[in-house]
């Protein structure tokens, strides 16, 4: 009786003729305005006007129990009413042969909210169906894909199975890493979105350049699951634009000899990438490499030979970096890369890596068969510091030490770098 009384829901109890025997407060708040003369003595009576298929259906229910309706939308005057609820939820239960519970609920909120939902899926769906040329992608509160549609379909040719994976998915494997993919999502946070420019892979494998910008979701509920949609990923085929300013770009940043970039186009990229770190605090790396008694290569086996030695070694360089990491000919046989989220210890890792590989390397060409040794000085970005020149200061001299310490060798920049130096 007390549960009757108490319940959250309106539950009215009749027998099979829907004489009402017992009722609570809710019921009889939802059920009299309906009610003709005032009397709530009738469930069948009370709902006449606006469900009158009750009774018949409750009488045509012939099994000894079970459930006669469930959840069934009955519309009150015409649909709706400025006060008090506009639809109502009824579910009846046939108890035994002589008795009916009913549960009765106000669900007007809940199907004006449906309806609303439904609207703005189907505008959103409308606006996804119409967009040839970019794809929309919700991301949640880990970056990755939260749902799939048309558009991430025509612009990535990836199928519903993506959902779940990083947004990270459409970019080439070494093309970023789980850190950096993050850092975006960051700076997008800090900063209301962030725009990524680069290589993108379809479904299919196949190359194309693409600009990634990274917005949050505005009103995102603090509490909401790691799962729901934080953030929209708009990603553009920007090819055609990427080809006609490619061969500018090729002409301005690139070194004619090697094809990595040269030092105008590394002091580009690098002032990006430390503008980034400095407002998203985050590792970043600089090694600069000298090839050593290069002079000698030159001298022994001519100019063109040299030329040679210098392309073979950028191709390693290439080749043993990620393509997230800048790599560029500063000038004559000194190369530097710059490695975003990465500390020195791992660049350090790296270059020993990469000394390792040119030791074991010999450079075939004009019958001359040419081994070389390469030094190395890496330093890692301080906020403290003013800028590139600085930080490439510090790479400086931890590759002079390189060198002075006998060459062929890894120097890492420490303080005292800086005191034997003066
Ligand atoms: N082939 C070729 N040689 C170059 C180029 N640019 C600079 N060089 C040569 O690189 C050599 C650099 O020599 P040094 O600065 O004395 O240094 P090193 O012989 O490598 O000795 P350490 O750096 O002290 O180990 C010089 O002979 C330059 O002529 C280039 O584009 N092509």
């Amino acid at each position: 009786m007390q549960f009757l009384y108490l319940a959250p829901v309106g539950l009215v109890q009749a027998k099979a003729d829907g004489e009402i025997t017992l009722i609570n407060p809710i019921s009889a708040q939802l059920l009299m305005p309906l009610s003709r003369d005032g009397c709530l003595d009738n469930l069948f009576t009370a709902l006449q006007d606006v469900a009158p298929d009750v009774r018949r259906l409750c009488q045509a229910f012939t099994a000894p129990r079970g459930r006669i309706c469930d959840g069934v939308h009955i519309p009150l005057h015409g649909g709706g009413r400025r006060d008090g609820p506009g639809i109502l939820a009824l579910s009846i239960v046939k108890l035994d042969a002589g008795r009916l519970m009913a549960v009765l609920q106000d669900v007007t909120l809940q199907v004006q909210r449906d309806r609303q939902l439904r609207q703005s899926d189907a505008w959103l769906n409308a606006l996804l169906a119409s967009v040839a040329d970019y794809a929309l992608v919700s991301l949640d509160r880990e970056g990755r894909i939260e749902q799939w549609n048309g558009s991430i379909g025509r612009v990535t040719g990836h199928d519903d199975a993506v959902v779940g994976s990083s947004y990270a998915v459409f970019e080439p494997d070494d093309m970023t890493t789980a850190e950096r993919a993050r850092d975006l999502l960051r700076e997008a946070d800090a900063s209301g979105w962030s725009v990524d420019e680069g290589l993108r892979l379809r479904a299919d494998g196949t190359p194309f350049w693409g600009s990634a910008m990274i917005t949050p979701l505005p009103e995102r509920d603090p509490a909401a699951a790691d799962t729901d949609p934080a953030y929209c990923l708009v990603l553009r085929d920007i090819s055609d634009r990427r080809a006609a300013s490619e061969s500018w770009r090729q002409a301005v940043f690139a070194d004619h000899l090697t094809g990595v970039a040269n030092r105008r186009g590394f002091f580009h990229a690098a002032e990006l990438e430390l503008g980034r770190a400095c407002r998203f605090p985050r590792p970043v790396a600089l090694v600069l490499f000298d090839l050593d008694y290069f002079k000698r290569v030159n001298d022994t086996h001519g100019h063109p030979v040299g030329d040679a030695v210098l392309r073979a070694f950028a191709d390693l360089l290439r080749n043993t970096f990620r393509a997230v990491d800048v790599v560029a000919r500063l000038g004559g046989e000194e190369f530097a890369v710059l490695l975003p989220s990465t500390d020195a210890a791992q660049a350090s890792a790296v270059a020993r890596r990469l000394l390792a590989a040119v030791e074991g390397m010999t450079v075939r060409v004009d019958g001359a068969a040419v081994n070389f040794t390469v030094s190395a000085g890496v330093a890692e970005w301080d906020p403290q510091l003013g800028g590139i020149d600085d930080l490439q200061k510090r790479a400086d001299r931890a590759l002079y030490a390189a060198k002075a310490g006998g060459r062929n060798r890894v120097v890492g920049w420490t303080a005292d770098l800086a005191e034997t130096a003066r």
